[in-house]
């Protein structure tokens, strides 16, 4: 690696509005990150303008400059020796970073964070309730009747269907307890405990709450005079989300207090009683009513102003995807079916993400090169079932009019779905398999919108691109958006043609070789630290590509720098913001410094851990830049078997 210049660190610290604007730096493996004082002072040209930087943004407050593997620690110990700073740990700064943001702020990321893990389980259950209202729906094969009245038989086959479907809905708050909790920092098993009592079966359930009222038969406890209604919060967010809040504060106020020998007996039972008692006295009939106020008061917004709301959501809910900000409305979606039967929201996702899925797929016709072309489909094929970011990412915003026509599409179609008040029943798989979650009834309208997301941004990313091609007479490909990548060759061609020695690099790891540009990291996806792909993993092990040294393991253990006999070195990064996993679910065979042979294992990871704090598993492999030996390095695709696959050809100078 390239001894680094002091002036360009010196410029890095100006840049970023010098000394005093730093409030804490640290860095991981690939950059700089910084809790900046006023990120407004940042001076981006002179940050772009400096040799050491691979590229630069700010995201949830932290401010981050990208230096690559292998520098970015020197620059960082230049950096304090300039500054006199002091280190700071990568929680230290997220803490300062997280102040930066105003509550709102927080309030969205904390929500996101803790729907996110929950996730996967509610779609499952909505794909299944979608089954259960194709089988139970009348008139979707029959006229005036369903399936299971026809064919009777089919009817237990249905009713398993829809107990299986409706367990992670019926149990909502157990889920939202579990994952609240682990957020909020106190012990996930308390917060699963949390949302059972909750949900306990002895209470009447929160669906039946608004009868019983009004026939004044809610049952009450009687605690010294005081009635508490003895109701369960089925479908609710709010009450469990608050007490969760609680639990996991009060927990750890008695972990710091109770002495150690009797923390078993006094912390877990005191913090669920007194959460307890809180959650059924006040903290849910608080938040029971709030929650109904919010989902009604939105519910009158849409009545009164359907188009404007279709418009606004489903023409920018792409924009929350790029952002993140998409899941927070998870919350809002959960509470409209708990308490209103059905969400007009989720409808406009599902139909956003075909919209984004079709303006992808025409830049199939558009791109010349077999690579832009494939991914084109690959990614649009992800959106068309519910995930977007390969083609928001991978295709359409960096070409920005396939995105736009994506918002075109998704807002018209909003429209129409909002003055229809068409309604999803439950959360389910997004794009096309969206209609499964529709009450089929409103499928006529649905499928009006899902035509127009298909139509609209597929002939407007089509025409506008063509035009664009005849204007400036240019083919949109994967070269014109990144000059230095190289087309691959077959290897005789690349001997013949450089008579230099190319070197083939093994797959690290086994699973699916994809475009850096499917990594939802600028850092990588841009190659701001250098060339390479990505893989997608089967299994958790991350294995020695060739014979040489680990020149780097990371401390918290998420990625490894290996140097091959040659002197090429690579970066092995394993999945994204790892780093704040802090070595959780991290196993590793090896030291820095130690050798190692073609194959051995280096690493492994457990990916359903990685997963579950809602972090991407890909794992980017790069040749990282300044590697004055390196002449070119081209890059492969498809299903790689480690230590066998071919993922990277390098050939040295
Ligand atoms: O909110 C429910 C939906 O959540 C996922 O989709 C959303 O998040 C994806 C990952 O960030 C994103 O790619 C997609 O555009 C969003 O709509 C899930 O994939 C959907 O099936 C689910 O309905």
């Amino acid at each position: 690696m390239a001894n680094i210049d002091r002036k360009n660190v010196e410029r890095i610290i100006q840049a970023v509005g010098g000394k005093d604007n730093i409030e804490a730096a640290t860095h991981c493996v690939t950059r700089l990150r910084f809790a900046l004082v006023d990120e407004s002072k940042v001076d981006s040209k002179a940050l772009d303008e400096n040799d050491l930087v691979k590229g630069q943004f700010s995201t949830q407050g932290q401010f981050q400059v990208v230096i690559g593997p292998g520098l970015v620690d020197q620059v960082y110990d230049e950096m304090l020796k300039i500054t006199g700073g002091a280190r700071a740990s990568k929680d230290d700064v997220k803490t300062l970073a997280s102040k930066k943001q105003n509550p709102l702020q927080r309030a969205i990321k904390t929500l996101a964070d803790i729907f996110i893990p929950i996730l996967p389980a509610i779609v499952m259950a909505g794909l299944l309730l979608g089954i259960n209202n194709i089988l139970t729906g009348p008139d979707i094969f029959y006229a005036g009747q369903s399936l299971i009245e026809v064919h009777p038989q089919w009817a237990d086959v249905a009713s398993i269907i829809n107990l299986i479907a409706s367990t992670a809905f019926a149990f909502l708050p157990v889920l939202i307890g579990w994952s609240a909790v682990r957020q909020f920092g106190g012990s996930p098993l308390l917060g699963i405990v949390l949302g059972l009592i909750l949900v306990n079966p002895d209470l009447m359930s929160a669906y039946q709450y608004a009868d019983a009222k009004l026939a004044g038969t809610v049952p009450v406890w009687n605690l010294f005079g005081l009635d508490v209604e003895k109701i369960g919060y089925q479908g609710q967010v709010l009450p469990v989300l608050v007490s969760a809040y609680l639990l996991a504060k009060i927990e750890s106020f008695l972990n710091k207090r109770v002495h150690d020998s009797i923390k078993l007996l006094v912390v877990a039972p005191v913090a669920l009683l007194v959460t307890g008692f809180l959650a059924f006295i006040v903290v849910g009939p608080i938040t029971f009513a709030i929650g109904n106020v919010l989902t009604s008061g939105l519910v009158s917004i849409f009545d009164s102003f359907a188009a404007l709301g279709g418009l606004i959501y489903g023409g920018l809910y792409s924009l929350l995807v790029i952002t993140g900000m998409h899941h927070t409305f998870l919350a809002v979606d959960i509470q409209l079916i708990g308490s209103q039967g059905g969400t007009f929201l989720w409808p406009m996702l599902a139909l956003a993400n075909i919209a984004q899925g079709a303006a992808a797929l025409a830049m199939m016709f558009v791109a010349r090169e077999q690579k832009a072309k494939g991914l084109a489909v690959t990614s649009s094929i992800s959106a068309f079932l519910g995930v977007t970011e390969p083609a928001i990412f991978g295709v359409n915003v960096r070409h920005r009019y396939p995105f736009i026509f994506g918002m075109i599409g998704s807002g018209i179609a909003g429209v129409i779905l909002a003055i229809n008040n068409v309604l999803a029943s439950s959360i389910g798989v997004g794009g096309i398999p969206g209609f499964l979650s529709i009450f089929p009834n409103q499928w006529g309208i649905f499928f009006l919108g899902m035509a127009i997301v298909l139509v609209v941004p597929f002939a407007g990313t089509l025409l506008y691109g063509k035009y664009r091609m005849s204007k400036t007479g240019l083919a949109v490909n994967a070269e014109a958006e990144e000059p230095k990548k190289e087309a691959v060759q077959p290897q005789s061609e690349v001997q013949a043609n450089s008579g230099k020695l190319p070197i083939d690099i093994a797959a690290p790891l086994s699973g699916e070789i994809v475009s850096l540009s499917e990594v939802p990291d600028p850092a990588f996806a841009e190659k701001q630290m250098g060339q390479g792909i990505a893989i997608v993993p089967s299994e958790g092990k991350v294995f020695a590509p060739f014979d040489g040294t680990v020149a780097h393991l990371i401390k918290s253990k998420h990625a490894l720098i290996l140097t091959d006999t040659n002197g090429i070195q690579i970066l092995i990064h394993v999945g994204i913001n790892t780093v704040s996993l802090k070595g959780e679910g991290f196993t590793a065979h090896v030291e820095t410094g130690a050798s190692i042979t073609k194959g051995q294992l280096l690493l492994e990871f457990d990916m359903e851990r990685i997963e579950q704090a809602g972090l991407p598993v890909i794992t980017p492999v790069i040749v990282p830049d300044g590697q004055d030996v390196i002449e070119q390095v081209k890059e492969y695709e498809g299903p790689a078997v480690h230590s066998d696959t071919t993922v990277l050809q390098v050939t040295l100078r």
